[in-house]
């Protein structure tokens, strides 16, 4: 590490404004050569626009930016290109129908004169994927490839153009665990080589393993900077959030009742999910766990009508037509998808709209819904569900990822379901809002709802579910409950297919 290098990079007094917010307010940080600053905050607290700002794709109102100590104008993406800053988020960024070769020298093609030199690019492409041990057919078309390769290919496009700067961006919020595990991995390794690393990330764990200090942005101050990992973590969530959090996963007073969802035979029918069979009860929460393609996201959709399926789905006694999310919903059964983008996203309106377009028309009298009751309603949703927005009438896709992530819950705790299905409800979530959830669903659960929560993290469904049930190769390879629910016992299933015995 060379943490006593001048910065890198260093903002200084940035600030930046949106219509109705102050998304940066005088914000100051500086990250040197082969260190590694983890950018925290909670949701909407200015994390990715100063990241837009280093990576050129936000020009500040006020303050400057300096490269190696000098004031720099980092007009675009391609300008921060060129200083060596590449940004890399969860939105990949290679093109789908160009070659992995292609994607690694995207924007810098070697040529032999005023021929592309294809052979040199293909060699080159395959000796930059196995030094970083990524191993891939160059000739691949990206959008053939696992979102977890690709992953890895935007990064060796990012180390072979030489980046001095990388900016991680939630870059591992959708990759399996191995996958995740590996990218930090590669995040080490560049920054003993002395690549300067900024990286956002709402899982604590992942901060703690690999960061050195975590700067600390609320309402768009930098609050303060801590070393990592001696700073405790009760101490940055506290600067983050601005209070204790205490009771973190809350609990309810009340014990499961009457069966209230049946599932028999589940099974998805492109055969990632084999025939599955549970009950949950009213005031039960179960968790569904398991590694990236075990079968557990198409269990959720399954169960949401989002995919087609065979088998036998009941609701209070009453059989589900299968494979139709309308029907699924007017049978009792709201669903959360991880998808949040793509499936429950409506980018062209308000947070209003987005976050009462299922509830809404119940209130209506004659299809007419009264503007005050209406405005009221809205505002309460947005208190109780902690969304961050200057207004209700904003665009959704202006909020922050983890306050969208918030206004579709809210959407979906409101409308009075029988069955909840919550497909990796906190991804992007912050560590204070993520408690606030967890609230509300004890909540939901106390009110007699049934609840089944997929999530590939394990302290959640510990913190929460009463069962877990754990998917395995697209099937459920065990169920754990009471002092066995452990991270140990849910990951050697997961990994396995069964708890491990020792030898005796
Ligand atoms: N294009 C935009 N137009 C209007 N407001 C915006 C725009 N982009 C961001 N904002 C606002 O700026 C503030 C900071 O948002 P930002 O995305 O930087 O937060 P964040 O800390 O990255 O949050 P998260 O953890 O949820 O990703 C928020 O109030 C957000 O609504």
């Amino acid at each position: 590490m060379n943490a006593s290098a001048a910065p890198l990079i260093e903002v200084r007094g940035v600030s930046k404004r949106y219509p109705g917010v102050l998304a940066l307010d005088n914000a100051s940080l500086t990250v040197s050569p082969g260190e590694i600053v983890a950018l925290t905050g909670e949701n909407g607290s200015g994390k990715s626009t100063l990241s837009k700002i280093i990576g050129g794709a936000e020009q500040p109102d006020g303050g400057v930016v300096l490269v190696d100590g000098v004031e720099t104008v980092i007009a675009n993406p391609a300008t921060a290109l060129k200083l060596g800053i590449v940004m890399i988020s969860q939105e990949l960024t290679l093109a789908p129908q160009l070659t992995v070769a292609e994607n690694v020298f995207m924007g810098r093609l070697p040529r032999k004169g005023r021929v592309i030199d294809w052979a040199t690019i293909r060699r080159r492409a395959r000796e930059e994927l196995a030094a970083l041990d990524v191993h891939v057919d160059v000739n691949a078309k990206v959008g053939d490839l696992s979102v977890e390769l690709q992953q890895e290919v935007e990064i060796a496009r990012a180390v072979s153009s030489k980046a001095r700067l990388l900016i991680l961006d939630e870059a591992t919020s959708s990759l399996s665990e191995h996958a995740t595990e590996r990218l930090l991995e590669l995040i080490r390794e560049q920054a003993k080589r002395g690549v300067a690393v900024l990286m956002i990330s709402h899982r604590m764990p992942e901060l703690y393993s690999t960061a050195g200090r975590a700067a600390v942005l609320r309402d768009g101050k930098m609050v303060g900077t801590v070393p990592l990992p001696s700073t405790p973590e009760s101490q940055l969530v506290r600067m983050m959030v601005g209070r204790e959090l205490n009771d973190y996963y809350g609990s309810r007073d009340c014990v499961p009742g009457d069966v209230v969802l049946q599932v028999r035979d589940l099974a998805s029918a492109d055969g990632a999910l084999a025939p599955t069979s549970f009950e949950v009860r009213s005031g039960e929460i179960v968790g569904i766990a398991g590694l990236v393609g075990s079968g557990k996201a198409q269990l959720g959709m399954a169960l949401g009508g989002a995919i087609p399926a065979t088998g036998e789905v009941k609701v209070n006694g009453a059989a589900v037509t299968l494979g139709d999310p309308r029907r699924a919903l007017g049978a009792g059964i709201g669903l959360v998808p991880d998808d949040r983008k793509r499936a429950a996203l409506l980018p062209t309106r308000s947070v209003a709209h987005n976050m009462t377009l299922t509830w809404l028309p119940k209130l209506s009298k004659f299809g007419v819904v009264p503007t005050r009751t209406e405005k009221r309603r809205v505002r309460e949703a947005i208190a109780e569900y902690g969304v961050k927005t200057s207004s209700p009438a904003k665009l959704i896709t202006q909020l922050s990822g983890g306050n969208q992530q918030k206004a579709i819950l809210g959407r979906i705790f409101a409308l009075g379901c029988p069955v909840y299905v919550l497909s990796e409800p906190t991804r992007g979530v912050d560590v204070g809002s993520k408690s606030q959830i967890y609230a509300l669903l004890q909540k939901l659960t106390e009110s007699g709802a049934a609840v089944v929560i997929i999530s590939s993290e394990l302290p959640e469904l510990i913190g929460l579910a009463d069962r877990v049930l754990v998917c395995f190769q697209g099937a459920v390879r065990g169920e754990v409950t009471g002092d066995q629910l452990q991270e140990e016992v849910l990951n050697a299933i997961a990994v396995s297919g069964h708890v491990h015995e020792e030898p005796s």
